[in-house]
């Protein structure tokens, strides 16, 4: 599903109305009919309707909402919180229809005094796209009234998106609303997605208000929602016949003393990421403490012993001569020679590869701008490993977190899986996507682990590294939603996950 800026949004409303000829009228009289029916839907019995309205445009789909709800004969308290001077023609237009059939506006002192309880509803229509600093005065009033009525039971429905929030990014400049839902016109919001946003927006829905498929194609798409649907159809299901050949061979480097764990769980990843055959390659000691326990596993000692280096390049290249996809990094020994070996085994191995971990730390550890990787490579980053790739801060890395995955996606010349709450998956060229699946459980040692067995297991499996990178980022954080409702998030280890997965594939299967 596409996402939206508020400046896409007003590109594409002035593309429906300048050049496709669709009033602006006709969309927000549907934009405020969509208000009110899920107005009507959200409220109680007899329940009244509180209809809050701004300055712009949102809060001309507020005066539509409140005629329509009146119209349909239930009680509505209309708030004009801005002076109409400052509406625009359509939203005056509107406010006027409102007082001609009958509803008179009160103002914001009148809101201060204002009582509801369960079963009302209070429309917020106080900003929308709009909101260009933080609010204040009258209209901060309102935001601050929608949170009073609500803490005294009524529910709370968005226009647009909940006001003060901003609609780009998710962020609140100021104080804001906190919604039960928000219904968003045409398109969904960026800023409903990524947090704050997405927990003060409620329960979100999409109405269409008629903006033609040729207005909203005039104006690209730049970053996407990957649904549940579009994750599972970039798998394919298996042949009735398949053998396990087919499903793809695996060969992970991964552990070491005192990290046997992250071996494990990355092999568990795999395996029950659907890999038809997995090998671990690392140390010998290694090697029977990591995969206790997975008996479906197969390894490669790595003589010798401390960090990866150049010795280990002729072991790895046969073994990964032998398989489908790599993955390497999660728990490995690092030392100098780490970055340079794992840059030849990818070269050399023309495979596909995953790089976790130490792994993007050993490349971080090479003087100098890290340079491109092949195209073929699917990086797993959390921030701080992006940061050490990029040589920025972590703050500059969680700014705009969908802009540092493009810019990294570009500069490395590969597939980023950026990690965290709404991880964002880049490639070169490629519009990017947000991953809507997961939860704070997740951030427990090792889920990282589990991620890159999983990408790995779908990279074996013949699918490309931009798809499967989407895929697994948004099956791993299912899995992770449905063991947390099992174990709760505090409960959650990453092995739970892992096992999870299973339950991902039985609904992919259905
Ligand atoms: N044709 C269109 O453009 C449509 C727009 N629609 C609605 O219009 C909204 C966008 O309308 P607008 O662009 O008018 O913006 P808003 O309705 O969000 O209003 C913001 C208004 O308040 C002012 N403002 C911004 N921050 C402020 C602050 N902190 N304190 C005081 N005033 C502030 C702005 O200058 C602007 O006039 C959408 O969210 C949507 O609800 C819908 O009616 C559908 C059609
Ligand atoms: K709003």
């Amino acid at each position: 599903m596409r996402l939206a800026t508020g400046e896409e949004m007003r590109a594409i409303d002035r593309t429906a109305i300048d050049e496709l000829g669709v009033p602006g009228l006709a969309l927000m009289e549907r934009a405020g009919r969509a208000v009110a029916e899920a107005a009507l839907a959200l409220a109680g019995p007899g329940g009244r309707f509180l209809v809050l309205c701004g300055a712009g445009n949102n809060g001309g789909d507020g005066y539509v909402a409140a005629r329509l709800l009146s119209a349909a004969g239930r009680a509505v308290e209309l708030y004009a919180l801005a002076p109409v001077e400052k509406l625009g023609p359509d939203a005056r237009a509107m406010r006027e229809e409102a007082l001609a059939k009958g509803l008179a506006p009160r103002d914001a002192p009148a809101l201060g005094r204002a009582e509801a309880g369960a079963g009302d509803v209070v429309v917020d229509a106080i900003f929308g796209t709009g909101l260009s600093r933080p609010p204040e005065g009258a209209l901060a009033e309102g935001i601050a009234a929608a949170g009073r009525l609500r803490e005294a039971g009524a529910r709370v429905l968005a226009v647009d998106v909940p006001s003060g929030l901003a609609a780009d990014t998710g962020d609140a400049p100021g104080a804001c609303v906190r919604a039960d839902r928000t219904v968003t016109f045409g398109l969904m919001k960026r800023g409903l997605v990524f947090f704050p946003g997405a927990e003060l927006a409620g329960e979100v829905t999409v109405a269409d208000i008629g903006l033609p498929p040729a207005a909203l194609a005039r104006v690209p798409a730049r970053l996407a929602l990957l649904g549940a649907r579009e994750a599972r159809a970039l798998v394919p299901r298996r042949e009735r016949d398949a053998h396990k050949g087919d499903a793809g061979r695996l060969l992970a480097v991964a552990g070491s003393a005192g990290k046997t764990g992250a071996a494990h769980l990355c092999l568990l990843g795999a395996l029950r990421g659907g890999v038809g055959l997995a090998w671990l390659a690392s140390r010998p000691e290694v090697l029977p403490l990591a995969l206790g326990g997975l008996p479906e596993a197969m390894s490669l000692a790595l003589p010798g012993e401390g960090p990866l280096g150049e010795r280990d390049l002729a072991p790895l290249l046969e073994a990964a001569m032998a398989v489908d996809a790599l993955v390497a990094g999660p728990g490995i020994p690092r030392g100098p020679a780490t970055g340079p070996l794992l840059r030849e085994l990818l070269a050399r191995s023309g495979k596909p590869a995953v790089l976790d971990a130490d792994a993007l730390n050993a490349l971080a550890d090479a003087p100098g701008a890290v340079g491109p990787l092949p195209p073929s490579a699917v990086l797993t980053p959390h921030p701080g490993e992006l940061a050490r790739l990029l040589r920025q801060s972590i703050a500059d890395v969680q700014r705009d977190r969908v802009a540092t995955a493009v810019a990294s996606a570009e500069a490395l010349g590969c597939t980023v899986v950026l990690k965290g709450a709404r991880t964002v998956v880049a490639a070169p060229g490629e519009v990017p996507w947000v991953i809507p699946t997961g939860n704070p459980g997740m951030a427990t040692g090792g889920t990282g682990d589990v991620l890159a067995g999983l990408t790995g297991a779908l990279l074996a499996g013949g699918i490309a590294p931009f798809d499967a990178a989407r895929a697994a980022a948004w099956a791993h954080g299912r899995a992770g939603d449905l063991a947390a409702r099992r174990l709760g998030e505090r409960g959650l280890l990453a092995s739970d996950l892992a096992h999870a997965l299973g339950e991902v594939w039985v609904e992919w299967e259905r």
